[in-house]
């Protein structure tokens, strides 16, 4: 049986935190490490070597002022591509990809297996670069900034999260704090953090398996894990890829309606979801983008692009889609 899920109270309460001004609150002064880039220069130290990458705990003090000025009242687009190519050994696995999301925006990235869905979604999470063109997130170019660093202020809900050690519930939210997948050794979480992954967890249903071991979860509860892992650093923009994969019914319409409310209280978030089926969208969704074969087949309001005729040379099958009550279905077209 699933807990109650209330992502408007497990933001606020992240907020609370990490000291950070909720939408309805006036924002306390903030000391600017640097004006924010208009150019998508970064405020950022300069890019880390791969190899320099590894962090000491010292690196995962408790979060001052932000680094990234990613606060509401940037204007920017909280992603940008531009005709970006991602070419691995010689197989070009997206072609020709431009984006621009708002915050406010909720997009859904749809296609068939292999289309790119996971790669475009690498570059958004500053987790891979491209090979052509640029990718900014909340206004840093990759390739100019720390890509840790960057990470650490995405929220990215990855189902196949490479975890192996049998850490426990607590401790995987905790590496949400250090945007790690193991816990970093010698490090301690301040106070703040450790309330803050409590109630992230009791927040996401999760109470009573707090102390559980990550090998021991289902598919569900490992989901809401990672959400909760994924709103530790407050983020600006949230990731979903496949979030609602292996869940059964109730916890997938909870799921859903958790992520409408979540969007509905914090109106300077932006996501982006993956997903394969169109039953596994919020309501709340305002945008999409189609991929196949690593290309882009159509892009821009969401009742523009799925549509009938879009999906069906998406996903090369002739299927009808209605939308009732603001969720989409599919269905074979005989
Ligand atoms: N490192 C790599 N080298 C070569 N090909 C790769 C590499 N990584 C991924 N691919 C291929 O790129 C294509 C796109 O992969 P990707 O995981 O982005 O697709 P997807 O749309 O997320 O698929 P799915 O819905 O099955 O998860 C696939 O054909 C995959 O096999």
């Amino acid at each position: 049986m699933c807990g109650t899920i209330s992502p408007a109270s497990v933001v606020s309460a992240a907020r609370a935190a990490a000291n950070q001004p909720t939408s309805r609150e006036p924002p306390p002064p903030v000391v600017k490490v640097r004006s924010p880039p208009r150019s998508g220069r970064a405020a950022l130290p300069t890019a880390t070597p791969h190899h320099t990458a590894r962090a000491s705990p010292a690196a995962f003090a408790p979060r001052r002022p932000p680094l990234i000025d990613s606060r509401p009242t940037d204007t920017g687009p909280v992603l940008q591509v531009d005709d970006v190519d991602v070419v691995r050994d010689g197989n070009h696995l997206l072609s020709s990809i431009s984006l621009q999301v708002h915050r406010g925006q909720h997009w859904a990235l749809l296609g068939a297996n292999g289309a790119g869905k996971t790669t475009l979604l690498n570059l958004l999470g500053a987790v891979n670069h491209p090979t052509r063109g640029s990718v900014s997130v909340l206004g840093h170019q990759l390739g100019r900034v720390d890509m840790r660093q960057l990470r650490s202020y995405v929220g990215h809900v990855n189902p196949r999260h490479p975890l192996t050690s049998p850490l426990r519930v607590r401790e995987v939210v905790l590496t949400g704090a250090t945007n790690t997948t193991e816990l970093v050794p010698r490090w301690h979480p301040t106070p703040q953090q450790s309330a803050q992954a409590d109630r992230l967890i009791s927040m996401l249903g999760m109470g009573d398996k707090s102390q559980a071991r990550w090998n021991t979860l289902s598919q569900g509860e490992r989901g809401r894990t990672l959400i909760a892992r994924a709103l530790m650093p407050v983020p600006r923009l949230l990731l979903l890829d496949e979030p609602a994969t292996g869940l059964d019914l109730a916890a997938r319409e909870q799921l859903l309606t958790s992520l409408d409310t979540l969007r509905a209280e914090h109106p300077e978030l932006a996501t982006v979801l993956v997903t394969h089926h169109l039953e596994e969208l919020p309501a709340s969704t305002t945008h999409a983008v189609l991929l196949r074969e690593g290309r882009c087949l159509a892009s821009g309001e969401v009742d523009e692009v799925i549509t009938t005729d879009h999906i069906s040379k998406c996903f090369d099958h002739p299927v009808r889609i209605t939308r009732t009550d603001g969720r989409w279905h599919a269905r074979a077209d005989r």
